[in-house]
């Protein structure tokens, strides 16, 4: 069973949504009418008390912040374009499959693809104001290129969040996709609908007690990206 807690992040509008009337697949791609037709500039907006917390089961809990990032569609377009996409390949019982998703890594080393994404990490670390173990340092990213991409359910928790309380935060760009999370051992789901600049956080013991999912879909649906912050030890 699933709970539509939120049914749309983007139904809530924030300056990252496109204009009332134009079709998805049109805004999906970045096209945008009215207002002299520039695309807008990517920037943040505050996070604060425009954050909402959900508390969840087993210690866990999910921050959202609907359209945090403005210009969500022009960002979209750059990850695009400057992140080096991988299809990784993995051993499937005796196959070999390809990982339906495309994905890249930035550790907190490396230089990022965007100075937008380095600043969404500093403004998430100040609002949470986290100490240097929980800061967030590391981007992974995740490349939806339509509903035949997804991710199974899981948790996150390859290194310490095996065992410990980390915070995951997801800021996506593109077209809204569906991420499940659901208690570990049964229970319902809940369903938010991230893009456009929606920001979805998981903290608390999320990674033990809750696994989430982008689900495939045979909808229509145009192509998401995911960033997800990682603090130090945690892939
Ligand atoms: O697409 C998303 O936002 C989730 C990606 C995810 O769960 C992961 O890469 O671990
Ligand atoms: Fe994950």
């Amino acid at each position: 069973m699933e709970v539509a807690l939120q049914p749309s992040l983007f139904d809530s509008l924030g300056p990252a949504d496109p204009p009332a009337g134009l079709p998805d697949s049109r805004a999906d791609l970045g096209v945008r009418s009215g207002a002299g037709d520039e695309p807008c500039a990517p920037a943040l907006g505050p996070l604060g008390s425009t954050v909402e917390r959900v508390t969840l089961s087993g210690g866990a809990w999910v921050d959202v912040r609907p359209g945090w990032v403005s210009g969500s569609a022009e960002m979209f377009t750059r990850l695009v374009e400057r992140v080096p996409w991988e299809e990784e390949r993995r051993v499937m019982y005796d196959r070999v499959v390809a990982v339906p998703r495309l994905l890249s890594w930035y550790g907190e080393h490396d230089a990022w693809p965007d100075p937008l994404l380095a600043r969404a990490r500093d403004a998430l670390n100040e609002h949470y104001a986290a100490d240097e173990r929980e800061r967030f340092v590391s981007a992974g990213m995740c490349f939806y290129r339509d509903g035949r991409d997804g991710v199974a359910w899981h948790g996150d928790r390859i290194g310490r969040s095996r065992r410990e309380d980390v915070m995951v935060g997801i800021v996506s760009f593109g077209a809204p996709r569906a991420l499940l999370l659901r208690p570990v051992g049964g229970g319902a789901s809940l369903r938010y609908t991230l893009g456009h600049g929606d920001l979805l956080v998981m903290g608390g013991a999320c990674q033990r007690t809750w696994e989430h999912s982008v689900p495939k879909t045979a909808r229509a649906v145009g192509p998401r990206i995911s960033v997800q912050l990682r603090p130090r030890g945690v892939a």
